[in-house]
């Protein structure tokens, strides 16, 4: 973010005499430095006269007090994560939401007993901003810990291997030849450094040649190709290692060995935390691992959203165009943004002071932006790459799963569709979490398509209802049909971080670099997962935060620098 530039606007104003302002900083003393005012954004019809948020704020002194919105076009994950920090920080927002529901790729269902996630089914807290923004919801109460989350099964030879947990457990398994095992455990003296020529012109390593250095073919076959299906949908072909996995990329760059670097950088985490917990002894101990919420993922976006009062989310309401027009003074009222309304049939703007964009970049591509009355186009976005989903949720009576499996999952690698299996995975989302279906039955939920086989997601409920069927039948002994089948499609589930992905972060940073006051969030930035993308939306609050300050400070000292 340019906050230089921005600080070094100079204009004046006097606050004014907003009620709103004085609770909204008696909430947040940090921010008593800021002078904000609450108020709402200027409407006009599409065709109508122009107001400008910054005249009419200006009717009391000076300039009365400066309108400090900011618009979050996308109401996900990262766009509430960062409308309820901002709203918690007493500035004022409003979510733009094409569709008509929130929660985007959280989608819950409850129907008939049942509940099952048609989007993302658990998230980890990992990211400090998560941890925090939990502790804020207080939303622990609600927090499910899937049971036996750790039993994680992988298919070789056509049947569920679990994958080990720990050194001795993989010594004792079959999920790899004798061979590979001893490339593991003799990877800091084996691996082989990157030859930068093979890695395409570009410098970008795929995931599968950056594994297959270290840990050789066997281990990207039957362990990294099957997890990055289960975490991204994509294949270790054509996934960038360096944008895919940046922490295990800048372990190679710090200590060459992978498992070496590990051992190494866990040890002095634990001896980190170690002294952490002698200086803050009473620092709260937290459950690890994944988790969901009692009714699914969609409880998140549920309470992310108490804070917003009606007015400040419009469902139905996609954004078409953005404006920005700075004349004077610094973040008042500079963006202007146009969305079809679902409710007035007509088309309305609305005047901001900041913008966080969450939206897909290939729907930031369709937007229509200007810059002081120039067309800002838009052609340095890149083409992104999406991997298709297609997401099957099956029920079976108990008596009919003749080896059921306890546990997170299954996953089934490329190499096993010459067993005849064609599915990516399945969740036991009943086993996880049995309040899910009634006692009788077992709820899964199976994953197909992703960059493997991007024709297969597209393919009918029919037939993907006999692929689910008869891959659950191969590998838990499923007999019969499914009770219940539900299907729902992603024509774009995930961006893929492939080779081209600087491209991407460059354009994100073009962007973010020439529109002052708009910021980007989302998964096309710092990862894929919910809690990376809640964070990353509370990163940008952060920036607008700041960016509002900054600009205020520029108001209210106009003579310095
Ligand atoms: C099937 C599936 C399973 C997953 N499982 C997990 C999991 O178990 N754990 C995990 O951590 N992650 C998981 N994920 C990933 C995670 O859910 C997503 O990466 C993340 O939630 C994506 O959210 P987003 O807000 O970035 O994007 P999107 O969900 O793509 O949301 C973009 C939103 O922007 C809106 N929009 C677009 N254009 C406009 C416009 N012009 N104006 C207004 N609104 C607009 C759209 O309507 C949409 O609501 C999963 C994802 C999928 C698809
Ligand atoms: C088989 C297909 C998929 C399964 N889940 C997803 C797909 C495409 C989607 C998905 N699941 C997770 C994430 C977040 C990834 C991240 O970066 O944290 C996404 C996008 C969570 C997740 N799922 C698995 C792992 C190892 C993780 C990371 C968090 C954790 O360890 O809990 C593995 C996994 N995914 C699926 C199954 C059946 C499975 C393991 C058995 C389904």
């Amino acid at each position: 973010m340019t906050g230089s530039t921005i600080c070094s606007w100079k204009t004046r104003t006097v606050d004014g005499p907003n009620p709103e302002l004085w609770s909204a900083r008696r909430r947040r003393p940090p921010l008593s430095s800021l002078s904000i005012s609450i108020g709402k954004p200027e409407q006009r019809g599409a065709h109508g006269q122009q107001r400008h948020a910054k005249m009419s704020s200006a009717a009391g002194a000076d300039i009365s007090s400066k309108t400090l919105h900011a618009l979050s076009s996308s109401q996900l994950t990262y766009g509430l994560a960062a409308a309820h920090k901002l709203k918690s920080n007493g500035v004022d927002v409003t979510v733009y939401e094409a569709e008509g529901r929130i929660g985007g790729k959280l989608r819950s269902v409850s129907q008939g007993g049942l509940i099952w996630d048609e989007g993302a089914n658990t998230m980890t807290e990992s990211e400090e901003e998560v941890r925090n923004l939990l502790d804020e919801l207080g939303i622990q109460e609600k927090q499910q810990y899937p049971l036996s989350q750790h039993k994680r099964y992988i298919v070789r030879n056509g049947m569920p291997v679990l994958i080990p947990t720990n050194p001795i457990a993989l010594i004792k398994s079959n999920i790899l030849s004798t061979q590979s095992k001893f490339k593991i455990i003799l990877e800091p003296l084996l691996w082989k450094k990157r030859n930068n020529s093979l890695t395409s012109g570009d410098g970008q390593e795929s995931v599968g040649g950056f594994f297959e250095r270290h840990f050789g073919r066997e281990v990207v076959d039957y362990l990294i190709d099957p997890v990055v299906a289960g975490t991204s949908g994509g294949d270790p072909e054509s996934l960038s290692m360096r944008h895919a996995f940046p922490e295990l990329w800048n372990l190679e760059e710090r200590f060459g060995s992978i498992l070496a670097g590990a051992i190494k950088s866990r040890l002095s985490a634990k001896r980190e935390k170690k002294g952490e917990l002698k200086s803050s002894p009473e620092k709260k101990k937290r459950q690890r691992g994944s988790f969901s919420f009692q009714g699914g993922m969609q409880t998140l976006a549920n309470m992310l959203c108490q804070k917003l009062s009606q007015d400040d989310l419009k469902l139905k309401s996609k954004v078409l165009s953005l404006s920005y027009s700075h004349d004077g003074v610094p973040a008042a009222g500079d963006w202007s943004v146009s969305y079809s309304s679902d409710h007035t049939k007509h088309l309305q703007d609305s005047t901001f002071d900041a913008v966080i964009m969450t939206a897909p970049l290939c729907n930031v591509k369709e937007l229509k932006i200007t810059k002081r009355g120039n067309l800002f186009p838009l052609n340095f976005i890149p083409e992104i790459t999406y991997a298709p989903l297609s997401v099957m949720i099956t029920t079976f009576r108990k008596e009919n799963v003749k080896r059921p499996l306890e546990g997170f999952g299954i996953l089934v690698p490329s190499a096993e569709q010459k067993n005849g299996l064609r599915t990516l995975g399945t969740l036991f989302s009943s086993m996880m979490f049995p309040d899910r279906a009634p006692t009788e039955l077992y709820l899964y939920t199976t994953f197909i398509g992703g960059s493997r086989n991007r024709e297969l997601a597209k393919a009918s409920k029919d037939e993907l209802k006999q692929i689910v069927t008869s891959d659950l039948s191969q590998l838990l002994g499923a007999e019969g049909e499914p009770t219940f089948v539900n299907h729902f499609y992603w024509s774009k589930a995930f961006p893929s971080y492939g080779r081209n992905y600087d491209l991407v972060l460059q354009a994100i940073k073009k962007l973010e670099e020439d529109l002052p006051g708009f910021f980007y969030a989302g998964n096309h930035k710092d990862g894929l997962s919910v809690g990376k993308a809640m964070a990353s939306g509370c990163r940008a609050a952060d920036l607008v935060i700041s960016y509002l300050n900054c600009s205020s400070d520029a108001i209210e000292n106009p003579g310095e620098d």
